[in-house]
């Protein structure tokens, strides 16, 4: 690539559109094209001058033969590909006129929103994928005063919708960790949500937790820790990290500063540019942390991450 300032990205509109049982419409790329036989949102390229929701009802129209009723931003996923750079600009479409049909021979499929990963895709629609079924929320966790006193936090944040926690607690010894990390463990159980400790793999593969790795460990590791299934995440700060994050197969990265924080006064803040600039080199669903509040969900879906993640603003009083 001639210098450092590469092409401007190629505007991509997709939409989620559901049937009455909440299944999500895919369309199968026909033979002949970029990426042929990966399954995708149904959309296509912005023209110039054209509004993005404009595209998106034309693409609609012509590819299926339906209107929509409207578009919500869901979240915008800046992906670089060997050829080219895309911004996939993804919409929740809350309702259509018409009968989907492939007016392009195209194939079509209705899927589960928890069957959606088990498609064959493009680089672009994993964050997609994520944002649709995945928290949009990553609670970290405030080093514990007591035990005691953590747990009570636990169970606000769980009664107030946290779907996603990482139990953070540096300072203490490995079988207080383990002690404090089962009693977490029943907690989120309960409650349907995900756990991962920040520690030693050994330590999650015997309570059956995920595992939140820390950007050493995680440079350190050939191979993914635990088995498919069982969550595994890192702390990424640069574009090194994250390939390492993708290469091992991980399920999700925080990546961060976004913004300055009081937890890591040294650290420079990396601004929401760069956060998707490094985005577009992999394909995982990324959380942003620092500096950040639970209602910056939408600012990070923007630059096309998964969502936010932070301690301190992050749990109840
Ligand atoms: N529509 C759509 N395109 C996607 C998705 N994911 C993804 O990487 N892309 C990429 O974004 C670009 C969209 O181009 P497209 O081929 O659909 O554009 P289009 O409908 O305007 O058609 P055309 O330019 O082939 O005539 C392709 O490079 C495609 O691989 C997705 O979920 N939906
Ligand atoms: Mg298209």
């Amino acid at each position: 690539m001639p210098g450092d300032r590469p092409e401007p990205p190629v505007h991509v509109v997709a939409a989620v559109l559901r049937d009455a049982r909440g299944r999500i419409l895919l369309a199968r790329r026909t033979a002949g094209r970029d990426l042929a036989g990966a399954w995708e949102f149904p959309g296509g390229k912005v023209e110039p001058g054209e509004a993005p929701v404009a595209a998106l009802a034309r693409e609609l129209e012509e590819e299926l033969g339906i209107r929509i009723l409207g578009a919500e931003p869901l979240v915008s996923v800046p992906q670089a590909y060997p050829h080219k750079r895309i911004v996939l600009d993804v919409y929740e479409v809350p309702g259509f006129t018409g009968t989907a049909r492939g007016l392009e021979k195209q194939a079509l499929a209705w899927s589960p929103p928890e069957k959606l990963a088990s498609y064959p895709m493009p680089p672009a629609d994993r964050p997609v994928v994520a944002a649709l079924t995945a928290p949009a929320r990553y609670l970290v966790s405030p080093e514990p005063e007591s035990a005691a006193a953590f747990l009570a936090k636990l169970d606000k944040a769980l009664a107030a919708g946290a779907r996603r926690i990482q139990l953070r607690a540096r300072a203490l010894p490995a079988q207080a960790l383990a002690a404090l990390a089962m009693d977490a463990r029943t907690r989120c159980q309960a409650a349907g949500a995900e756990l991962l400790v920040n520690g030693e793999p050994g330590l999650a593969a015997d309570l059956g937790i995920g595992l939140h790795l820390t950007s050493k460990q995680l440079m350190a590791l050939s191979g993914r820790p635990l088995p498919a299934g069982q969550l595994v995440a890192a702390s990424c700060h640069d574009a090194d990290e994250l390939a390492q994050a993708e290469r091992l197969g991980l399920d999700f990265a925080v990546l961060g500063p976004v913004h300055a924080t009081a937890s890591h006064p040294g650290a420079t803040p990396m601004g929401w540019e760069r956060f998707s600039r490094l985005r577009e080199g992999v394909s995982l669903p990324i959380y942003a942390l620092g500096g950040l509040r639970p209602q910056d969900v939408a600012t990070a879906r923007r630059h096309g991450g998964q969502g936010v993640a932070g301690i301190r603003a992050f749990w109840p009083k």
